[in-house]
């Protein structure tokens, strides 16, 4: 049987047509987003049919089950007749982080962990809400449903208007959902709207049917899965277990284990999401992961891999010079209206080798702090398992291994969110108790000159504080 997975993302929409036997991906398709922070839904849809087509296209034989995953957090608004009343805030859209400064204000940090998992950052919905009913009440007066993308492409596939479902996972990210109970918290959507309550999406259970396809003429009449955040989607999607800690470079930079337990912490540094399989999800997320290289490549002139080979030609620390990423304002640590430092300039170091080399230091120490905040929360790291856009990039792979300090495992390319969907797609048909177990294969970096790693992030983790304070 064949299984298809969508990965509605932050800079594309990915399809993956694979085969529910082996997990083998037997045809791809892929069609680009627009890089703006809000975004007419609508060009989802397009960029979704697209993909499909081009993966099914290709595929040996008819696909019977599709999930959808896609970017966390994002506010789709709809109005009572399914419109979308404006462009959907996306997760790094900056502009509700006063209004996630007042929730904590009004709350307390360490309540809203403890009840939501997450300690509001402009990124999670619950702001967003909040901020569209301060700057924009002619909208929230007529609000009717809150999605999230996930759910919105999930229920324009099911095309049933009345009805829309979500997943634990993708819910838990939105500050309006209680982990521990696995239940919507409305009355948290209530006080932001000043007494209205949207309608919410019906949370599914990690396999169950979300209906069959009547909305996309190529998928009509295939069985539908529940969806889910495209972070828990990589979890499913790789299969995750003790000691794995999955650090995602796309335009987010994620660090995330799976865990028996939920966990919440007062500094929000660690959100505390739910899985796709029934279990939790600690993640830390950064604003600034691929599109630190995509711009320091376009700064020096040169493309991807040439950003890489002068990068692995200059000596680590880069000869003093420190970047610190904050290009679209920061999220952990909560600096959303951050802009990028780079540190240690001397008329000997400013060379397009060092500079290279310090903009993939530079993501990647971010991301080992997250590393390092997960062990903080108790989850054990015995490997780091790169996937996302940049870890194509060979300076990423060389690098990682000295700054994470542990082994640096890289699975074959693949989109690996896509890939959970795709077996999301296929538990669901298979009606079984577990997903399936498909074996990825890993190419294997070891541990790095940790030595030389440490003094690298002493060098970025003092230049941090000494320009932000943090
Ligand atoms: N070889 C490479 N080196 C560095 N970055 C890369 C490479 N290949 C792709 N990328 C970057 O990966 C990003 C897209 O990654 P992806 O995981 O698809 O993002 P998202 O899921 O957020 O849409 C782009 O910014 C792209 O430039
Ligand atoms: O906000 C988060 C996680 O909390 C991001 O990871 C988004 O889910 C977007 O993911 P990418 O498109 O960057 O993969």
């Amino acid at each position: 049987m064949f299984v298809l997975g969508i990965d509605s993302s932050t800079q594309s929409t990915k399809a993956v047509v694979v085969n529910s036997e082996d997990g083998v991906v037997v045809s791809e398709g892929k069609s680009p987003h627009p890089p703006q922070t809000e975004i007419d839904p609508a060009v989802w849809w397009t960029a979704c049919g697209e993909a499909v087509r081009q993966a099914i296209d290709q595929a040996p034989g008819p696909v019977e089950a599709v999930s959808v995953a896609g970017q966390q957090h994002g506010l789709v608004p709809l109005d009572s007749g399914g419109a979308p009343l404006r462009d959907a805030l996306l997760w790094n859209d900056t502009r509700s982080a006063p209004q996630a400064r007042e929730l904590i204000e009004r709350h307390g940090a360490d309540k809203l962990a403890e009840r939501t998992g997450l300690v509001p950052v402009a990124s999670f919905t619950l702001p967003k809400l909040a901020w569209l009913a301060e700057n924009e009440p002619h909208n929230a007066d007529r609000l009717d449903r809150v999605l999230l993308p996930h759910d919105w492409v999930t229920w324009r596939l099911a095309g049933r208007p009345e009805q829309a479902c979500t997943d634990r996972g993708d819910a838990s990210g939105t500050g309006y959902f209680s982990p521990a109970s696995g239940e919507w918290l409305p009355e948290l959507c209530r006080e932001v709207l000043g007494g209205r309550t949207p309608r919410l999406p019906e949370i599914l259970g990690p396999s169950d049917e979300a209906g069959e396809v009547a909305g996309l003429e190529e998928l009509n009449g295939v069985v539908l899965g529940p969806g889910t955040g495209d972070n828990m989607a990589a979890a499913l999607g790789m299969g995750i277990g003790p000691g794995d800690v999955v650090v995602s470079l796309g335009t987010s930079g994620t660090a995330f284990a799976v865990s028996d337990h939920p966990t919440s912490e007062e500094t929000g540094t660690v959100a505390g999401f739910c899985d796709a399989t029934g279990r939790h999800l600690p993640l830390v997320c950064t604003l600034n992961a691929a599109r630190v290289l995509d711009s320091t490549a376009n700064a020096l002139g040169t493309d991807l891999d040439g950003l890489s080979d002068l990068a692995l030609s200059a000596a680590p620390g880069s000869g003093g010079l420190s970047l610190i990423p904050y290009l679209e304002g920061e999220r952990t640590p909560d600096l959303p209206e951050a802009t990028g430092t780079l540190t240690g300039m001397r008329g000997t170091n400013m060379t397009p080798e060092n500079l290279a080399r310090a903009s993939v230091e530079g993501m990647l120490c971010g991301l080992a702090d997250g590393v390092e905040a997960l062990r903080e929360v108790g989850v054990t790291v015995r490997r780091v398992l790169l996937i996302g856009g940049a870890a194509d990039s060979p300076a990423v792979r060389a690098i990682a291994p000295s700054l994470f300090g542990v082994d640096v495992h890289v699975p074959e390319p693949a989109e690996y969110v896509a890939l959970g969907a795709a077996k999301q797609a296929a538990w669901v048909a298979a009606g079984s108790e577990q997903p399936p177990d498909w074996q990825l294969r890993y190419e294997r970096h070891e541990a790095g000159d940790v030595d030389s790693g440490a003094e690298v992030r002493e060098a970025y983790r003092r230049a941090r504080t000494r320009v932000y304070g943090v």
